[in-house]
């Protein structure tokens, strides 16, 4: 679940002028005392006003740049105090190194907005869970058991399907015409998560189940991206003063019933002797359930109706959708204002997956300028990973006091000049033969310098999927469709907003073409 890292930080600074005051007034002055209590005086950082602290500066927006900017003039690691938080902004690989590997079990919870908790089964999906056994045994499952290479490659024709499915419907319906690509992505996105995770059975799959949970999930990351005043102080939560937990409650209930409604159906085919037509992830999950799990877990996914096992469920089916059809997004607006960039892919896919046929499976292993382009879109377009102290401890020298808010600024990191040659140049090549011995730079956050999924044993559970989805998806759109600007319009819009994710400030509009190569013609 990737969309909650950041969103409490945003919903400190944009809630409304008005609701802010009401909540200053009631507990501000309670937070901020304590807070100075608790300060390390001498961590630089940017002065602020008393009681809101440095709050009424921050540019909501725009905090990546803003604490990029921020690190140039108080150096790589600083604090920044708010009414009800002390955050400490860090923006080098070796503060990320002792943040997330050395004081690792310190730093091991993240922030979790009050919505993001309700959504979550009430903070019990992977994401939300505390360290502890319950979230170790329910990761196991999902990274080991569920997400594994081995399992992705079991139901690799489902994707292959929804995929080649959602290209056909493009062909059918948007040929020639502007397209929001976040929308085309999203769609091929969703539809071939759902696909693999229940597509295998009978009855689960479906246009409009597929239609119905995407809305759902759309409302859900809209909702995640909404300041709540709540989050910024907890003692008017009990107010709801923007009804953002009766949302989320109520948005809560209809994802539950859709969860709820497939394993009822898959363990009514299964009595009724069905079988599978191909094996699926949500089928996975029920072996490893009928099998009671480990020890560490047998108890915790005992009934298919726990919040822990349809948390799993959840997880996989709305973990990281928003933010793979956001990346592919990405991608697309650097190849079209990169030409020679655009060109390599194109060539790549026409000499990999050749004139007649659509992509698979086997294809993506082979496309490795492809790949590149996607790493180089992660290095660019993605800026935090968040974690909360659990306990006082030292970093960069300086002392954190418990609850602090830590933020790696990965947003700096994979933008240093220090670190990077011509770091705002989007070049896939870096990231080509890196080393003779594995690449130098993977998804897995082994080296501090880049960190698109983070980092340590909290490091995102989806990415082996989130990998392949990203891949697969925009393989496919561009082996089967040549995709132009509006007339009009020379270079896509770059700019860009701060939310849960970086996205696009305005949407990416842009027409695809039938290529003559791809398997549609
Ligand atoms: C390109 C898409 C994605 C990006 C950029 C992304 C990024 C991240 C990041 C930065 C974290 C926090 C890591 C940390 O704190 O060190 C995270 C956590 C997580 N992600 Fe992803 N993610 C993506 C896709 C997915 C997908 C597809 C899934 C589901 C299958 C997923 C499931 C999770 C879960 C469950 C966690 C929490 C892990 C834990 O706390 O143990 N993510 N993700």
């Amino acid at each position: 679940m990737a969309t909650f890292l950041v969103s409490l930080l945003k919903d400190e600074t944009s809630a409304s002028l008005f609701t802010i005051s009401i909540a200053i007034l009631v507990s501000a002055g309670l937070y901020f005392l304590t807070y100075l209590r608790r300060t390390p005086n001498s961590m630089p950082g940017p002065r602020g006003l008393p009681i809101v602290g440095y709050m009424p500066f921050l540019r909501p927006n725009h905090l990546h740049r803003q604490f990029t900017a921020l690190a140039q003039a108080h150096g790589p690691i600083y604090k920044i105090q708010t009414p009800s938080k002390l955050l400490v902004v860090v923006s080098s690989p070796a503060l990320a190194r002792e943040v997330l590997r050395a004081n690792e079990s310190t730093f091991s919870a993240r922030p979790t907005p009050i919505a993001v908790k309700i959504l979550g089964y009430g903070g019990m999906e992977v994401g939300t869970l505390p360290w502890g056994p319950d979230w170790a045994g329910l990761r196991k499952i999902l990274v080991r058991d569920v997400l594994s290479n081995r399992a992705l490659d079991t139901c690799h024709a489902l994707r292959e399907r929804a995929v080649a499915a959602g290209i056909r419907e493009i062909r059918a319906e948007s040929i020639g015409k502007p397209t929001r690509v976040f929308d085309a992505a999203f769609k091929l996105v969703v539809d071939s998560t759902l696909a693999m995770l229940w597509g295998g059975g009978d009855g689960e799959g479906g246009a409009d189940f597929a239609a119905e949970y995407r809305e759902a999930t759309r409302e859900v990351s809209q909702l995640m991206g909404r300041p709540n005043v709540s989050d910024a102080f907890p003692l008017l939560a009990r107010f709801d003063l923007q009804g953002v937990q009766r949302e989320a409650a109520v948005l809560a209930a209809r994802m539950d019933g859709m969860i709820s409604s497939v394993i009822e159906r898959r363990l009514g085919d299964l009595a009724g002797k069905k079988g599978m037509a191909s094996k699926d992830l949500l089928q996975i999950l029920l072996e490893v359930q009928g099998g009671g799990g480990d020890l560490s877990t047998g108890s915790l996914i005992a009934s298919t109706s726990s919040v822990h096992f349809k948390g799993l469920i959840l997880d996989i089916a709305s973990g990281g959708t928003n933010t793979t059809a956001m990346l592919i997004e990405w991608a697309i607006t650097e190849l079209l204002s990169n030409e020679e960039v655009m060109i390599k892919v194109v060539q790549e896919l026409d000499r990999i997956v050749g004139p007649k046929s659509l992509m698979d499976d086997h294809h993506l292993k082979e496309l490795s300028y492809l790949n590149a382009v996607v790493k180089e879109t992660c290095r660019l377009h993605l800026a935090m990973v968040a974690r909360v102290a659990g306990q006082p401890c030292t970093v960069g020298g300086y002392s954190i006091p418990k609850g602090a808010t830590v933020l790696i600024n990965t947003w700096a990191i994979h933008r240093d000049p220090q670190l990077w040659a011509d770091p705002l140049q989007f070049r896939p090549e870096r990231f080509l033969n890196e080393v003779e011995n594995g690449p130098r730079f993977s998804f897995t956050g082994s080296n501090f310098q880049y960190l698109p999924f983070g980092s340590g044993h909290r490091v995102c559970a989806g990415l082996n999927l989130a990998e392949r989805l990203m891949n697969h998806v925009l393989a496919s759109m561009l082996h089967s469709f040549e995709w132009k600007l509006p007339d009009g319009e020379e270079r896509p819009d770059f700019s860009d907003k701060f939310g849960p994710f970086v996205r696009k400030q305005k949407p990416l509009i842009a027409i695809p073409f039938l290529r003559p190569g791809s398997g549609l013609a």
